[in-house]
């Protein structure tokens, strides 16, 4: 698994341990750290760190602080190293003098800075850490211009220390300018916003130096004291169910699915193919679409009836393609009175928006809710204003944890990170008449929200969520927790994608790299998730 947390965890870990250590000590074992891998990366870019061009971007705090003890560490190898000083009266003095001392220089004026920045190998972001608020102040932009350019020609490479400059360390939003980086060097645990779209797109590939911190953020209980955490490989071999000698079909999951109309079939038969591959025992399928997803799938028990009319099933998957008319909303009405875990996804979710939470009060047996970001402000506008699904999609942890608490429902929100919260205790449900303030993010005392590793922007094809929504119920008929299922599915869905794309099996998901290989159609993606399947369990 891998683990962040917030920033107020962060300080907190960061003062237990430093009551123990000599004064700056942590802060050398960032630089350290940070140094290296600027090392490596000069070394590969150029042959040598030797003769090669460093321009140290340093903020008032102790972020910039970083940059300059390692850019001091450049130096001593033999890197010319200039810093550019936001607000030279503030910066580091400790750090400042190890930069002098070790041959660097400071630049003065912008004219000088921007220049210096254009013809670097390598420009290390020391603008604001974890201190930050909101995005770029106005004197940091031209700066963070200069090495996009300085990227964009090819040339250089953006080190952002901690964290990118302006991107929000909790929750990955950007509000105004922030820095590009190609590499984001992270210090003690990873930050929930170099996870999480658009925060993540700017931290590109993430290297962690450890610092000690770990013992004090709760390493090694489960979840620690996390607030994000995404699933890695091993992780997924051991939460995917595997049938054993005693399994028959029934155990293995029986998966009801209500999907799909005259007008739309095609959802059916993607969400039943996404089903298929998932893993069930079984799949019913309930709906006007029964010829067309037998045809393609003769292995599939069909009723043309709605859900009421259908053998006992494990879980449901209400909604793909089942338009808007009174068939659909018994659909809906009938998987929701069956005392199984129900997940709504697409047409399902609208018709739930029309009725808004009071929907599922009642319900026993979890309810998980798969939007993508459209879908989600429908469903947030029954409780309180709908935001528009671009602001959705910018601050996607804030709204998936006000979606599940708003509904009282799991809530994986899709999109270019997906994000899987989930439900609130009882005690903490809020339900529309009572609501008053948004929860924030990260919800207090709550379970770490997961988000998605290996999303990809292929998927980024019509039919592709219906897949999704098939291989999560079938996970979920297969006895896996709401969140494991969704987020299992998630994984996989992703890497089939990648897996089919790429045109071969077992690739790893790398944060910040661009999409290997040719597009890929839903239905393809669900026939791969058996070799993403395959790979998971060879690495488990
Ligand atoms: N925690 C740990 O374990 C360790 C932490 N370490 C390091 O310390 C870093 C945190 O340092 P920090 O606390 O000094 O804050 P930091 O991010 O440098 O910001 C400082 C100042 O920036 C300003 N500023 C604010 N917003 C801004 C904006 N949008 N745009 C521009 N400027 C902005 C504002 O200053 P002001 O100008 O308001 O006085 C603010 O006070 C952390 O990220 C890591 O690198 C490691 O050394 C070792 C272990
Ligand atoms: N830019 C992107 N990067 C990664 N994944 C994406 C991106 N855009 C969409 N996806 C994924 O593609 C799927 C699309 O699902 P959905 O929006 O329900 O489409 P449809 O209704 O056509 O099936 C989701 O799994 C979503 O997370
Ligand atoms: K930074």
């Amino acid at each position: 698994m891998r683990y962040a947390h917030t920033v107020e965890r962060v300080r907190a870990a960061e003062a237990a341990l430093m009551a123990r250590l000599p004064q700056g000590a942590l802060m050398q074992r960032a630089a350290a750290g940070l140094a290296a891998t600027c090392a490596r990366a000069l070394s590969d870019l150029r042959g040598s760190v030797y003769g090669s061009r460093v321009v140290v971007l340093a903020g008032s705090g102790d972020n910039g602080g970083d940059a300059l003890y390692a850019g001091a560490r450049l130096a001593r190898r033999g890197a010319g190293v200039a810093a550019v000083l936001l607000t030279p009266e503030k910066a580091h003095r400790g750090g400042l003098a190890a930069l002098r001392a070790a041959g660097g220089t400071v630049v003065h004026g912008r004219g000088e800075g921007e220049q210096r920045i254009e013809r670097a190998d390598l420009v290390l972001d020391g603008i604001v850490g974890i201190g930050g608020q909101g995005g770029l102040r106005p004197e940091a932009v031209p700066f963070a211009a200069a090495a996009q350019r300085a990227r964009e020609r090819g040339g250089a490479l953006v080190v952002a220390v901690d964290l990118p400059s302006g991107v929000d360390a909790d929750t990955g939003e950007v509000h105004g300018a922030a820095v590009r980086a190609d590499v984001t060097v992270t210090f003690g645990t990873h930050k929930p916003g170099l996870l999480v779209d658009p925060g993540a797109e700017y931290a590109g590939v993430v290297r962690l130096v450890d610092i000690g911190l770990g013992p004090e953020l709760g390493e090694g209980r489960p979840g620690g004291r996390a607030a994000v955490e995404a699933l890695q490989h091993a992780d997924l071999a051991a939460l995917l169910p595997v049938p054993t000698a005693e399994s028959d079909k029934y155990r293995r999951g029986v998966l009801g699915v209500a999907a799909g109309s005259a007008r739309y079939p095609g959802a059916a038969v993607l969400a039943v193919a996404g089903a298929l591959h998932g893993g069930a025992g079984a799949v019913r399928y309930a709906g006007s679409a029964a010829e067309e997803v037998v045809r393609r799938f003769p292995e599939t028990l069909v009723t043309s009836g709605g859900p009421a009319q259908t053998g006992r099933v494990q879980a449901w998957v209400v909604g793909p393609g089942l338009g808007d008319g009174p068939e659909a909303h018994r659909a809906l009405d009938e998987a929701l009175a069956d005392d199984v875990p129900v997940l709504v996804d697409a047409d399902g979710l609208t018709l739930l928006a029309q009725r808004g939470p009071v929907a599922l009060e009642g319900r026993r047996a979890p309810v998980l809710l798969t939007p993508h970001a459209g879908e989600a402000t429908r469903l947030l506008a029954a409780v309180h204003r709908g935001e528009p699904a671009e602001e959705v999609a910018h601050a996607r942890l804030r709204h998936a944890v006000r979606l599940a608490e708003a509904y009282g429902a799991v809530v994986l929100l899709k999109g270019s990170t997906t994000v899987v919260v989930p439900a609130p205790a009882e005690s903490a449900r809020v339900h529309s008449a009572r609501y008053r303030e948004w929860p924030s993010f990260p919800v207090a005392g709550g379970t770490p929200v997961r988000v998605n590793p290996t999303g990809t922007p292929w998927l980024a094809t019509a039919g592709s969520g219906d897949v999704l929504s098939g291989i999560t119920g079938s996970l979920l008929a297969a006895g896996l927790a709401p969140v494991d299922a969704a987020s299992a599915a998630a994984y996989l869905h992703g890497l089939a994608a990648r897996t089919a794309a790429a045109g071969r099996s077992g690739t790893v998901p790398v944060a910040g790299a661009e999409p290997q290989g040719a597009p890929v159609t839903a239905l393809e993606v669900a026939a791969a998730v058996r070799a993403a399947w395959r790979s998971v369990r060879a690495a488990g």
